[in-house]
């Protein structure tokens, strides 16, 4: 069964055209200022205009509020919403207010932090799984961070899902393996620097998966 791909923190037409190229399902806009991946919602709308209509377009956020999520919905005409750091209940509501599909990131170091996933059953519509980076980390992802994707196997998914965190073009085969995944997302792991998409590795990244 084909494994399908998100194409994450993506800044640039060039970065889009790779991703859609190597038959990426999803590409994500992150909207958090700390981040080097960071878009603002003029950059978001234009980059919107390059995505062609068969591949979803995701805002990534962390525990936003009301304002920034209808900006950035309406500038980057948004199909999901991508939550890190934020509790279910306040997930629920954005998911009511903007009818649009729900992602709750769950930040997994040890088997017990997977007992939060069963917490955004009737919440979200998919469930990220992604490495918990440190205590006072300045992003909770896109660091290049993994998890022991053993965990995930065998584990009773609420939801819908998918593996991030420290992919790479060398180690999705091994992780989709592992974890059973049928979705992957990356965005470290196809850059020459923090922020710096790379298009060949988006490339190789997606042959990669082509491939499991
Ligand atoms: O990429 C970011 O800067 C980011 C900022 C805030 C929240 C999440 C972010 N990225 C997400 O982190 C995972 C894993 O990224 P990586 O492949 O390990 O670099 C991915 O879902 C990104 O969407």
């Amino acid at each position: 069964m084909r494994v399908s791909i998100k194409i994450c923190g993506v800044s640039t037409p060039e970065a889009i055209d790779a991703a859609v190229a190597g038959g990426a399902s999803h590409i994500g806009f992150v909207f958090f200022p700390p981040s080097p991946r960071h878009v603002g919602f003029e950059q978001a709308a234009a980059l919107a205009d390059r995505v062609p209509s068969h591949v979803r377009k995701v805002g990534v956020f962390v525990d936003p509020d009301d304002a920034l999520v209808e900006s950035t919905v309406s500038a980057g005409r948004l199909d999901a919403l991508q939550l890190h750091k934020t509790a279910p209940a306040r997930a629920a509501a954005i998911r009511s207010r903007t009818k649009c599909e729900l992602w709750g990131a769950v930040a997994v170091k040890r088997r017990e932090d997977l007992d939060a996933a069963q917490r955004f059953r009737g919440a979200a519509d998919r469930i990220l799984y992604d490495a918990k980076t440190p205590e006072g980390a300045k992003l909770p992802g896109g660091m290049g961070m993994r998890f022991d994707w053993k965990l995930l196997d065998g584990f009773p998914h609420p939801l819908p899902w998918l593996l991030s965190g420290g992919l790479d073009a060398a180690n999705v085969a091994d992780a989709v393996g592992t974890a059973g995944a049928r979705m992957v997302d990356v965005s470290s792991g196809v850059e020459s620097a923090p922020g710096v998409k790379d298009v060949d590795k988006i490339a190789a990244f997606c042959k990669a998966v082509a491939q499991c």
